[in-house]
């Protein structure tokens, strides 16, 4: 970096002083705190995303949310060139610079981290960032400050896009990156095209009920209210009900959202008995997780949920008999026959029952650690990669080189057999890699082919939930003295440090029938978290409350000395 750069820099990042005792770390979800503590990080989180640019010699994104957090917090998270989540490898230096106490220490660490990167500064090609927001009211002042940073490097171009949902943001930066359409219409007409064209492949003598037409849709008082609004008006044929969208007056998440609805398992705000037997859905705030519900009879409250992990299980039934179809003999071409890859990727999170039901179906299921990143990776290594979290993050990734023959095989039929069941199995995998968002979970895309596929099948949301019955099971937080002192390992299933509690654990599990429980420190809060299942609800529930004992004894205040 030139002196000239480093004043620029410098200047700068004196208007954005660093707020007295803030720590922050780069989590599972990038930064989140306060919005009234955030200018600084995400001001030098705009730098970050131009270097990264620079670095990649590509477009990168900056995203302004804190997803399902309360609506006074607020976050910033970057998207890679590929559309996916900041490459881990830079989180140490993004950690660094976000609790950099003075600006010359701010300056000097970038000016050692462009040297050891070998970031150019030529301007042969300078960097390029999509900005876009949620619509927390502390969001229009960040995005502000995301510019400031962003224009402290030299020759770089912020290009705002205005209120977005996360994936959106994400879906944009790998478009752009790939030539391809990437405008916010591009996006919706993608997504209703592809959808309409799927519907299109149902067999004819499939046809559901009137009753089970209708979805009602809980938007979380976020983004995903107003975008699922624009697309319901492309996609004139669903009966799509949308609450909570944030124009009733309701707060973001307060009482409303898939994660409210996951974690409580009760109504969002704004269902009533009145909606017993209709298919409910509900989105988080910034539209990256989806569950579906419907409100049990006997109780308006409660709710039976569709989680994540049945969100995937679905999915996964409907690729594999897409696959057989695929393999069915009867033309001449059997030995052309591409064997295609399909991995699940689950994280210790899933439920017992869904693990099971996946792999009688004969699938390879693999676990990695909580958070996209380590999931979307697994799932990238597949030729169809699916990957979910319980909590209703996840998709579907096709690996270029299966398109390429999905591709040549419906060129292939069309010539030789047009309309056989083959090529429209062909054509619904196609259908299908368009429709869902490939560089990150979406709930928008996520929602439509799960409409897609119940109409597919024939399904209400009864027959669907009835694939396998959920374990009962208890998640806890437990406030520790330091978090980081868990280490764990397996997929976060074992616990390596500190030394004897995993032991402790064991014991209690093996008291419990279908017993299994784990503790992980949380990526996004102060926390020690608990999961416990079993076979009925008070032994997951007593299960969880002497596991988070232990951890309280292992770790706990009591334990400080
Ligand atoms: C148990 C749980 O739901 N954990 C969530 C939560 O992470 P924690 O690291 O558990 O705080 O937030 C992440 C970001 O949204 C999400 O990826 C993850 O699944
Ligand atoms: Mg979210």
């Amino acid at each position: 970096m030139d002196d000239n750069q480093k004043s620029l820099i410098l200047k700068s990042s004196s208007q954005y002083p660093l707020p007295q005792g803030v720590k922050l770390s780069y989590g599972t979800a990038g930064f989140r705190a306060d919005a009234s503590i955030l200018g600084s990080t995400v001001f030098r989180v705009g730098i970050l995303a131009a270097l990264r640019s620079l670095k990649t010699q590509s477009l990168t994104g900056l995203m302004i949310t804190a997803s399902h957090n309360k609506v006074t917090d607020n976050g910033v998270k970057i998207a890679d060139p590929s559309g996916g989540m900041l490459t881990q490898e830079w989180e140490p230096f993004a950690d660094a610079i976000a609790n950099s106490p003075t600006p010359q220490h701010f300056v000097q660490l970038i000016d050692e981290f462009v040297k050891k990167e070998n970031i150019r500064f030529d301007g042969v090609r300078s960097a390029k960032i999509l900005l876009g927001r949620d619509t927390r009211p502390s969001g229009e002042s960040l995005l502000e400050a995301a510019k400031q940073g962003v224009y402290s490097i030299v020759g770089a171009t912020a290009i705002d896009m205005g209120i977005l949902t996360t994936p959106q943001l994400h879906w944009m930066v790998r478009a752009r990156n790939k030539d391809m359409k990437a405008t916010e219409l591009d996006y919706f007409e993608q997504l209703s095209s592809s959808f309409r064209f799927l519907v299109d492949l149902t067999p004819n003598q499939i046809k559901m009920s009137k009753t089970d037409d209708k979805l009602i849709v809980d938007g979380a008082n976020g983004v995903g209210g107003e975008k699922l609004e624009v697309l319901k008006k492309m996609l004139n044929s669903m009966d799509i009900e949308i609450r909570n969208s944030g124009k009733e007056g309701g707060v973001l998440n307060e009482g409303v959202g898939a994660d409210y609805v996951q974690k409580e398992k009760v109504v969002p705000q704004g269902f009533h008995l009145k909606d017993v037997g209709i298919r409910c859905a509900s989105l988080d705030g910034d539209a990256d997780r989806l569950v579906y519900f419907y409100v049990q009879s006997n109780n308006a409250s409660k709710i039976d949920l569709v989680d994540g992990d049945k969100i995937l299980s679905l999915f996964a039934l409907f690729i594999k008999e897409q696959l057989s179809i695929l393999k069915m003999e009867g033309d001449d071409h059997v030995d052309e026959n591409y064997e295609a890859r399909l991995g699940v990727v689950q994280t210790a999170y899933a439920n017992g029952a869904s693990t099971d039901y996946l792999r009688q179906l004969g699938l390879e299921v693999v676990f990695t650690p909580t958070g996209v990143k380590y999931l979307h990776e697994k799932a990238a290594e597949y030729d169809i990669g699916i990957y979910f979290e319980a909590n209703g993050h996840g998709t579907i990734l096709f690996s270029e080189s299966f398109l390429t023959w999905l591709n040549a095989r419906n060129n292939e039929l069309s010539s030789k057999s047009k309309g056989s069941e083959q090529q429209k199995a062909v054509l619904r995998l196609l259908a299908v890699s368009n429709l869902i968002n490939q560089a990150v979970g979406d709930a928008l895309s996520g929602l439509l082919l799960v409409e897609a596929i119940l109409q597919y099948k024939g399904w209400s949301i009864h027959n669907w939930s009835e694939l396998y019955h959920d374990l009962p099971s208890r998640q806890l937080k437990v406030k520790v003295v330091d978090r980081t002192a868990v280490v764990t390992a397996n997929a976060e299933t074992v616990v390596v440090r500190p030394p004897l509690i995993q032991e402790a654990i064991n014991v209690e599990v093996a008291k419990c029938p279908q017993g299994r429980s784990f503790i992980r420190p949380s990526g996004t809060e102060d926390v020690i978290r608990v999961y416990a299942e079993a076979s009925i609800q008070e032994a997951a529930d007593s299960l969880a409350n002497s596991v988070a004992k232990l951890a309280d004894q292992f770790l706990g205040f009591g334990n400080s000395g």
